[in-house]
């Protein structure tokens, strides 16, 4: 079984958000690439950054999306630097991926500048910048769907997942509780 939605972005883009909120509606679960690999790893990801090295972690992430894409029938979301490995590309191909695009100003505005994400610890605006500069082309690349996020909250975003997907919306969410 393949995923029936793969979410990609960089961080900030509301991939585990969304994510877990599209599970709940089509019923399935949610798993998410960056998760796997600190279980496997036994530590967090900016551990394995400092003790591996980021070459190590990508080896990991590779792995881990390659298993996860294998055996996980719902809703996939990918740690934000994953598309940068051709083999995992390749991989996508045919897949129902969505690419959540978001400008800085948001992305920074909902992943603040104090999070444990080792690629954005030094100048993070333009860190942020220069990554989305050179992976925008590769998320483009891998994507069925592009949904914007900006001015959406997570509902509407994953609502408008499930449209550019042709998936069935399923029940609206009990907003009382
Ligand atoms: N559409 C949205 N509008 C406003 N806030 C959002 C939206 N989507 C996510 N957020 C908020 O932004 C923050 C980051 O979201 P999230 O962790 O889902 O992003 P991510 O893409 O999984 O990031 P990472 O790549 O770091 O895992 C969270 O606090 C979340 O509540
Ligand atoms: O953008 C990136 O390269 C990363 C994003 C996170 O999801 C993690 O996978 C890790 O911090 C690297
Ligand atoms: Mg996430």
């Amino acid at each position: 079984m393949t995923p029936s939605v793969v979410l990609v972005g960089p961080p900030g883009a509301g991939k585990s958000t969304v994510g877990a909120l599209l599970a709940e509606r089509l019923g399935t679960g949610y798993r998410d690439t960056d998760a796997d690999i600190e279980r496997t790893a036994g530590k967090p990801i900016p551990d394995i950054f400092v003790d591996e090295g980021e070459p190590y972690f990508r080896e990991l992430e590779r792995q881990a999306v390659r298993t996860a894409v294998a055996e996980h029938p719902g809703v996939l979301a990918l740690g934000g630097g994953a598309v940068m490995d051709p083999t995992t590309r390749a991989l996508l191909t045919g897949l129902p991926v969505v690419f959540l695009d978001v400008e800085l100003a948001d992305a920074v505005h909902r992943v603040g500048l104090d999070a444990p994400r080792p690629l954005l610890a030094v100048n993070p605006r333009k860190r942020w910048r220069e990554l989305m500069e050179q992976r925008r082309p590769l998320y483009t690349e891998v994507a069925r769907a592009v949904v914007a996020t900006g001015g959406r909250a997570p509902a509407e975003v994953a609502d408008a997942v499930l449209e550019a997907l042709g998936l069935p919306a399923g029940p609206t969410p009990d907003i009382t509780q």
